[in-house]
C-alpha cells in the first residue's frame, strides 16, 4: 500500500528536509506541499535541491488544502500547528514538528511559550527510555495518529543521559548539558545574528541562564527515564555550521559507577537500535560523521577526578532531530519497517 502525505511548511528548513526524505521512501508519496508568504511559486525555486518535486505549487497552509491524505507534516513556527492540527481527521496521521504538543505541562509550557497550551501528543523519539524498567518510547507510538517530534537538542540530550539516568548510574541532580548547533536549526527566515558574516569563523552562546525553551522538554524526558524530579542546567551554542549538533553532557556518579558499568547500560540500552551507535571506546564523535543521516554517535566516560560521568553524542539537527525523527516515528505508526526512507549514511568528507 502507498501512503499519501502532505507537507506543510515545505518552504522551510524542516519541512525541505522531511520532503528530501521522502523523496525516497518507497511507501510514502506527497501529493501537496504547503507555504506562507511562498503560496503559488513553484517548489524547485524555493527548494532546488529537491529535484524530483520541483514542479509542485506551493498551496496556502489551511485545514483543507492539508486534509485528505493519509499523513500530514506541520513544520510550522512555533503555535501555528494546534489549531491546523485540531481541524484534521482523526484518523489521519499527524506529526508535528514544533512545540506546541511536546510539554505535559501546562506550567512549563506557560514559563516557556506562552499563549494556550495545545496538550500533549505520543512524543516521537523511539529509542527514549521512559521508564527505570527500560522501556522505551517506541511501545506508545504504534497505531498513533499524532506525533510530536522533539526538539533537536532535546534528541540528543535525552538519547546522551536516559541510559544513565534509569539505571540510576548518575545523579538526577546537578545535570550540565552543553550543546553547539549548526545554524539551521535556527530556522530560514533571516536574522542579523545568523548573516554568513556573524557567524562564519565565530561561536557563542544564547539562552544561558536556564532560559532556552528546551530546558523542561529535557527534563520531561530525563524525568519519564528516571521516575525522579530531575534539574538540569542547559547551555546552546551556535557554530559556524550549516547542520550538526555536538552534545556533551555530564552528571556526578552514584556509589559504585564505573566506566564498565556504564558502557554496559548503554550498549545494552542501544544494541538492537538501527540508529545510535555507541562507538568503540577511544573514538568520539564528529557532526559531520552524521549530517543528511538519521544516525545518533556517542561516546563516554568516567572522569574520576571530578566523579562524572561524560557524554558526548552528534546527530543532524534536521534529519534525526527533526524530519528523520518524524519519518520514523511515522513509519512505526503505520506498521512499516523503522529505516524505510532513512537509508543515508553520512556525508564524507
Ligand atoms: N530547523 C531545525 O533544526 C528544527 C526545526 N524544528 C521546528 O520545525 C518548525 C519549522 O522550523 P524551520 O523549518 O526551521 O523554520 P523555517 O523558518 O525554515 O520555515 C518556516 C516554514 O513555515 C512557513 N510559515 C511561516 N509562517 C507561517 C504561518 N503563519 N502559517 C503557515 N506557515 C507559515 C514558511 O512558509 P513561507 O516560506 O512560504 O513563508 C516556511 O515554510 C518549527 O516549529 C521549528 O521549531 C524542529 C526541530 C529542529
Ligand atoms: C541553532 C538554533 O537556533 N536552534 C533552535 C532550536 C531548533 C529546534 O529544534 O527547536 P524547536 O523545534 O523547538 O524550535 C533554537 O535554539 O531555538
Amino acid at each position: 500500500m502507498t501512503y499519501t502525505a502532505a507537507v506543510s511548511g515545505a518552504t522551510g528548513y524542516a519541512g525541505g528536509e522531511v520532503l528530501r526524505l521522502l523523496a525516497g521512501h518507497p511507501e510514502i508519496t506527497v501529493s501537496t506541499v504547503t507555504g506562507h508568504s511562498t503560496a503559488g511559486q513553484r517548489l524547485g525555486s524555493l527548494q532546488p535541491h529537491l529535484h524530483a518535486l520541483a514542479d509542485m505549487e506551493v498551496v496556502e497552509t489551511t485545514p483543507e488544502n492539508l486534509s485528505g491524505h493519509d499523513i500530514v507534516f506541520l513544520a510550522l513556527p512555533h503555535g501555528q500547528s494546534a489549531e491546523i492540527a485540531a481541524q484534521l481527521p482523526e484518523n489521519t496521521v499527524v506529526v508535528d514538528a514544533g512545540a506546541d504538543h511536546r510539554l505535559e505541562s501546562s506550567e512549563a509550557w506557560d514559563a516557556f511559550y506562552g499563549g494556550d497550551h495545545a496538550g500533549h501528543w505520543p512524543y516521537g523519539l523511539p529509542e527514549l527510555i521512559i521508564d527505570p524498567s527500560g522501556a522505551k518510547q517506541r511501545e506508545k507510538l504504534g497505531s498513533a495518529t499524532r506525533i510530536a517530534v522533539p526538539g533537536c537538542y532535546p534528541t540528543g540530550s535525552l538519547l546522551a543521559l536516559a541510559p544513565a539516568v534509569a539505571a540510576g548510574l548518575v545523579s538526577t541532580r546537578d545535570i550540565v548539558i552543553v550543546s553547539a548547533s549548526g545554524t539551521s536549526g535556527a530556522g530560514k527566515a533571516s536574522k542579523p545574528h545568523l548573516l554568513g558574516a556573524e557567524v562564519m569563523g565565530s561561536m557563542s552562546p544564547y539562552g544561558v541562564g536556564g532560559g532556552h525553551r528546551h530546558t523542561p522538554e529535557i527534563e520531561q524526558g530525563l524525568g519519564w527515564a528516571s521516575g525522579q524530579d530531575v534539574s538540569i542546567s542547559f547551555t546552546p551554542t551556535l557554530a559556524p555550521m550549516p547542520r550538526g549538533i555536538l552534545t556533551t553532557a555530564t552528571a556526578p556518579l552514584t556509589e559504585g559507577t564505573t566506566l564498565e558499568t556504564a558502557l554496559k547500560a548503554y550498549q545494552d540500552a542501544y544494541a538492537d537500535e538501527l540508529f545510535i551507535h555507541v562507538l568503540p571506546q577511544g573514538q568520539w564523535p564528529t557532526t559531520k560523521s552524521v549530517v543528511g543521516s538519521n544516525h545518533v554517535a556517542l561516546q563516554l566516560a568516567v572522569d574520576p577526578h571530578a566523579n562524572r560521568l561524560i557524554v558526548s553524542l552528534v546527530l543532524d539537527n534536521l534529519t534525526k532531530g527533526t524530519a528523520g525523527g518524524a519519518v520514523q516515528s511515522v513509519n512505526i505508526a503505520l506498521g512499516l519497517p523503522e529505516t524505510a526512507g532513512l537509508q543515508h549514511q553520512g556525508l564524507a568528507p
